[in-house]
């Protein structure tokens, strides 16, 4: 998952979005072809594609999508309006989603129809773009806090396949290696739908990083072995008191307090809700089928019910630092100035 491979990109020949449908790794790399808004929400609720960033990525590709495919000028405004609303319905926890929709519908206001599909395109392109560039220097600004030799633990994926490319968590991790630090990487497998086994494991190996994978519940008695130096994970949403982030985080936060290991979040600006607290932030329930089946075969007996929350909320007073592209933050946090970008 070096700078050349893209995690989802635009096809200028088709006016479609390319993507690596990230739920047939590790086994197989596909890329797929999605022409149709519907077909994007469905590849976003299916989490072919996922992660914030990526996520920012798909909704602005796919009010660009919705704008060139709209062929009716008399239909054009409400349709993309109704498309722009189906996609920020697949996936409500996750910010960067709804600000990367609202970005290319700013960019496209008051403007007739074909000037407003091309400027969708260019705006989509745009923070495709300066995703990289805020993954790669966030990245730097997280690499500096690592040590020369070291172990980090991150969950989930926070790699190139959420984001354009390079990574937030990842990023930090991929950073630091180009600035020449033995950084090893303990990879929580993060259940139910695996990210960090089957994407973080996939992602470090294919760029011969080392990684290890663990089951969630190994995290807690390898720190308590002296084994983990910190632990950096992505970002969902941050708002005023609390990181939002995948199921498991909070636990790994916990932990890390108890045994004064440092626990950074990498997140872009994009990430942040600054005028948001965590009750009023929708946590995102999945599905019975995630949690009571592994493989296809039950292992929940019918009639036990699941809860499948695909994220939690860890209090800020857990975080030792926030890694953006502009700098890293250290309580007591203030998100107050900063700028919406
Ligand atoms: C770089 S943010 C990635 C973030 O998104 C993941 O969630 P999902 O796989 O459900 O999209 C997870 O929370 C990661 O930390």
């Amino acid at each position: 998952m070096t700078d050349e491979t893209k995690t989802i990109w635009w096809n200028d020949e088709n006016n479609s979005i390319m993507m690596i449908d990230q739920t047939k790794l590790p086994v197989e790399f596909v890329v797929i072809e999605v022409k149709t808004v519907e077909r994007l929400a469905d590849a976003i609720r299916r989490l072919e594609v996922r992660g914030a960033p990526a996520l920012g990525v798909a909704g602005a590709f796919g009010v660009a999508l919705s704008a060139v495919s709209c062929t009716s000028d008399v239909e054009f405004a409400e349709t993309v309006a109704s498309d722009a609303a189906l996609l920020k319905s697949t996936r409500p926890t996750a910010v960067n989603l709804a600000w990367g929709i609202d970005k290319v519908l700013r960019s496209m206001e008051n403007l007739p129809p074909e000037m407003a599909r091309f400027l969708a395109i260019t705006a989509a392109k745009t923070i495709a773009e300066a995703d990289e560039k805020c993954c790669m220097q966030l990245g730097h600004n997280g690499a500096t806090l690592l040590p020369q030799i070291g172990t980090v633990l991150t969950h989930c994926n926070a790699g190139a396949l959420a984001c354009s490319t390079w990574g937030t968590a990842l990023g930090v991790i991929r950073s630091a290696h180009k600035m020449g630090k033995k950084i090893s990487v303990v990879s929580c497998e993060t259940r139910p739908l695996l990210q960090g086994a089957r994407l973080t494991a996939w992602e470090l190996h294919h760029d011969n990083i080392p990684v290890t994978s663990i089951i969630d519940s190994e995290a807690a008695y390898l720190m308590r072995k002296g084994k983990i130096d910190c632990v950096v994970v992505g970002a969902d949403r941050i708002t005023k008191d609390a990181v939002f982030n995948k199921i498991g985080t909070y636990m790994h936060a916990v932990c890390a307090k108890h045994h004064n290991i440092p626990f950074y979040v990498a997140a872009p600006i994009s990430t942040f809700d600054v005028e948001a607290v965590e009750a009023d932030i929708i946590v995102e329930e999945r599905s019975r089928d995630e949690v009571a089946a592994f493989w296809g075969k039950p292992t929940v007996p019918e009639g036990v019910p699941v809860i499948n929350y695909a994220f939690d909320a860890t209090p800020l007073s857990l975080v030792t630092g926030i890694i953006t592209e502009v700098g890293v933050l250290y309580p007591p946090y203030d998100f107050s100035n900063l700028r919406q970008m």
